[in-house]
């Protein structure tokens, strides 16, 4: 029988990122098209018990993790891939969901309980299948479903059944779009990005560096430890090498395209529908001493935000805008400022999103990011962005940049910002170890 300890330390504890695992990311109907969110979690979890030697009686605390579409099967997604994994049945494990903003969300939930004492050590993760989506009945078949479920005699069930008729099987399917709008996330985009005057050229531009980025980091070895293979994948399916300025120019707009004259968003700088699974082990000092593990970095701050897309606010605050706001307000409390990071990891949703926030972020008077130090691994244009493991994913590349930055000191910053559906941004700050 397991327990969580009530006495808390006075001061916050120092929490560790010490290492993460994640399958290659997937192309949608891929792959990975016939594995499930628990098949990929549990892959992604698996790597890090591992690679870590988490087996054994309550070694993590805690796993914390979620999916932005899930199956009813998955009511507990993560204490089901815990049951499923080589991690002790007894660790407990719940969900979150913070649309694409659950990974990092997770990675907070777990941090908080590590500070206050409660745990010494969890896991945080995420998985998305665009493929596997969970189709729901139509909601008239529902209804009548219901019904005849509650119908006391067979003559009133029956009757109820009668009333089916064949457009009750047209299946509900998922949208990646805004329930508020109606608008997908790409149209939303489209809208901010014309709001801001983002041009198709820098657009292109760091598409072309997400994907020579993360080359760079495959070729060089870099991320040899952080990425498992899994169903015959080695690197993420998404990735293209030879891709260029030249050819992404050459891509039709996918976005926009009510007002041709400025639609500047292509399926080459969006981020592709993805399948993938990634998880993070954080701890206490103590505990990674204990192990004989070395932290790669310490999270020291997080916030989230939300702005108002539906009813009001300023334009250019658009659907993917909450991080404009949300990081500024946790340098402020955090009394620092742009110049005070070495690294910057901005979650590519789609190029002119990462542009029009960083465009914000000089509007209100912060200094500009240096881009020679943005998402120098890739990011989600290249590596694809399955919505709840995102987060999992940069956290744990951005400890082990950090750690392994050649010049950086330790206490090194790192940022993280992350864009999130329903208008909200979660983002946080890494210090080298
Ligand atoms: C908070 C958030 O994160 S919000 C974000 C949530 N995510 C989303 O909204 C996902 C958005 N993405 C999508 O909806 C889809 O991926 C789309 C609409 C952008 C593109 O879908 P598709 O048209 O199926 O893309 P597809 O992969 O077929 O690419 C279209 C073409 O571009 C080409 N292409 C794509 N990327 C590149 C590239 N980097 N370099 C060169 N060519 C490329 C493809 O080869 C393909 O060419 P082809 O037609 O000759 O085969």
């Amino acid at each position: 029988m397991s327990s969580t300890s009530l006495v808390s330390p006075k001061v916050p504890r120092r929490v560790a990122v010490v290492g993460g695992s994640r399958i290659p990311f997937a192309r949608a109907d891929g792959p990975y098209a016939t594995c499930s969110n628990q098949d990929m979690l549990t892959a992604a979890l698996d790597g890090l018990v591992e690679r870590y030697d988490l087996q054994g009686e309550r070694a993590v605390g805690e796993f914390v993790a979620g999916a932005v579409l899930k199956h009813s099967r998955d009511f507990n997604l993560a204490r089901e891939t815990v049951l499923g994994s080589r991690l002790d049945a007894r660790t407990p494990a719940y969900d979150i969901q913070q649309a694409c903003g659950t990974g990092l969300q997770a990675v907070i939930a777990v941090a908080n309980k590590i500070a206050l004492g409660q745990i010494e050590s969890g896991v945080a993760g995420g998985a998305d299948t665009a493929s596997d989506a969970p189709l729901g009945l139509n909601d008239e078949l529902r209804r009548v479903l219901l019904a005849a479920r509650r119908a006391k005699t067979f003559k009133e069930r029956a009757r109820e059944i009668a009333r089916i008729r064949p457009r009750h099987l047209v299946p509900d399917i998922p949208r990646n779009a805004e329930p508020r709008t109606g608008l997908s996330m790409g149209e939303h985009a489209a809208r901010t990005a014309r709001e801001w005057g983002i041009t198709r050229q820098e657009q292109d531009e760091l598409a072309a560096a997400s994907h020579r980025n993360l080359a760079t980091a495959y070729d060089s070895g870099f991320l040899h430890d952080l990425v498992i293979p899994f169903n015959g994948l080695a690197r993420d399916q998404n990735l293209r090498p030879g891709t260029s300025v030249a050819k992404l120019g050459e891509l039709k707009p996918v976005f926009g395209k009510d007002r041709p004259a400025d639609a500047t968003m292509t399926a080459g700088n969006s981020t592709p529908l993805t399948d993938g699974a990634a998880t993070v082990l954080l701890a206490s000092e103590e505990w990674t001493r204990e192990r004989g593990l070395k932290p790669l970095a310490y999270l020291s701050a997080y916030e989230t935000g939300a702005v108002d897309f539906v009813t009001g606010g300023p334009a250019e605050d658009g659907l993917l805008m909450a991080p404009a706001h949300t990081v500024p307000r946790m340098l402020e409390r955090s009394g620092l400022e742009m110049s005070d990071f070495e690294l910057f990891e901005i979650h590519e949703a789609f190029a002119s999103q990462v542009l029009a926030t960083l465009a914000s972020w000089e509007k209100q008077g912060e200094d500009p990011v240096d881009r020679d130090r943005l998402n120098v691994a890739g990011s989600s244009l290249a590596t694809g962005h399955p919505f709840a493991a995102t987060g999992a994913r940069i956290v744990a590349t951005l400890a082990k940049l950090l750690a392994e930055r050649e010049g950086a000191k330790p206490g090194a910053r790192g940022l993280i910002s992350i864009c999130a559906a329903g208008g909200q941004g979660v983002t946080a700050i890494l210090e080298k170890a």
